[in-house]
């Protein structure tokens, strides 16, 4: 038996103290307030066992680790319909890159980059009655936690410098792939990235793609056939242009946003977060990857 609570306060305490932690995202004002030094680790095993240390439980800013949710109430909805308006495959561009759009007429690569989120985004603002708040309630419920919520400075923060945002939605509205206003779908998105938790809340959130499709109250909110779909998107393009770096260091589906936070996970075993803001060029935790690159090594647990 892995003694997994002796593994992570080994990666804890090899990493702690790294001279190099990355740079922390300021291209959100809000987000450039956050500690450097933050480090947290948060493993949920399937048979419910939980580990964890360093700062798992002080909440964050989740950023782009939102896209997946987003993109599982979309699918529960639309299913493969989904895929005549964004694409599959990895786009080896970072997040924020417009240039493939427009060479494939409006359809983005892949919903796991912004313009793919952003579709995602018009796709739920069209589909549920009162958006944010019906999405809120939806990450509520799948991580069985009523005291999750978006933090509306970081939102407010993100729609006043949110150019490149802007620019993706007003290119997709001119290719006919936003059905909604730009304002209102950005609106939304913002407040989606703007989502707080901390490493237990997400490990929460995301039991429900190691577990089958069904969260952590168990109940089924997507498809076995679903989760498949959304586990592959994650491994080949939840990291950008570091997608194959991800895959060849770590070897698990996973998510990262710009608050420094990483998701990873293997089926119907665990799931696991770390928590460290500083990023490296590539837009990912410094420091998370290379704790996650520990833990798979360390524990002989991947998908390969
Ligand atoms: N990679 C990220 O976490 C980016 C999310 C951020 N809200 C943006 O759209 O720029």
């Amino acid at each position: 038996m892995t003694d997994f609570q002796n593994v992570i306060n080994t990666i804890y305490n090899n990493l702690k103290s790294a001279t190099d932690k990355g740079i922390v995202a300021d291209y959100i004002p809000e987000l450039a307030k956050q500690k450097k030094e933050s480090f947290g680790i948060y493993l949920k095993h399937i048979n419910g066992n939980n580990y964890h240390v360093g700062d798992w439980d002080k909440p964050f800013s989740i950023q782009s680790i939102s896209k997946v949710l987003a993109l599982s109430k979309a699918i529960a909805f639309e299913d493969k319909k989904i895929w005549e308006r964004v694409d599959v495959e990895p786009s080896g561009d970072p997040f924020n890159h417009l240039s493939l759009l427009e060479h494939e007429n409006g359809i983005p690569r892949n919903p796991l980059i912004n313009a793919g989120a952003i579709v995602v985004a018009d796709i739920l603002v069209s589909r549920l009655n009162n958006p944010k708040q019906d999405f809120l309630n939806y990450v509520r419920d799948i991580s069985g936690d009523q005291t999750i919520n978006y933090n509306l400075k970081v939102a407010k923060s993100e729609k006043l410098t949110g150019y490149n945002n802007y620019a993706a939605a007003n290119l997709l509205k001119a290719y006919n792939n936003l059905n909604n206003d730009v304002e209102v779908v950005l609106d939304f998105y913002f407040h989606q990235c703007a989502l707080e938790m901390n490493c237990s809340q997400i490990a929460n959130a995301f039991y429900m793609f190691s577990n089958r499709g069904k969260c952590i109250n168990n109940v089924a909110h997507i498809t076995l056939s679903q989760v498949k779909r959304i586990n592959a998107i994650m491994l080949t393009c939840g990291f950008y242009d570091e997608a194959g770096e991800f895959a060849f260091e770590v070897g698990l589906p996973g998510k990262s946003g710009v608050g420094g936070g990483i998701v990873a996970l293997l089926p119907d075993d665990f799931v696991i977060v770390t928590w460290s803001p500083g990023l490296n060029p590539k837009g990912n935790s410094l420091i998370g990857m290379q704790a996650l690159e520990q833990f798979t090594t360390k524990t002989n647990r991947s998908i390969f």
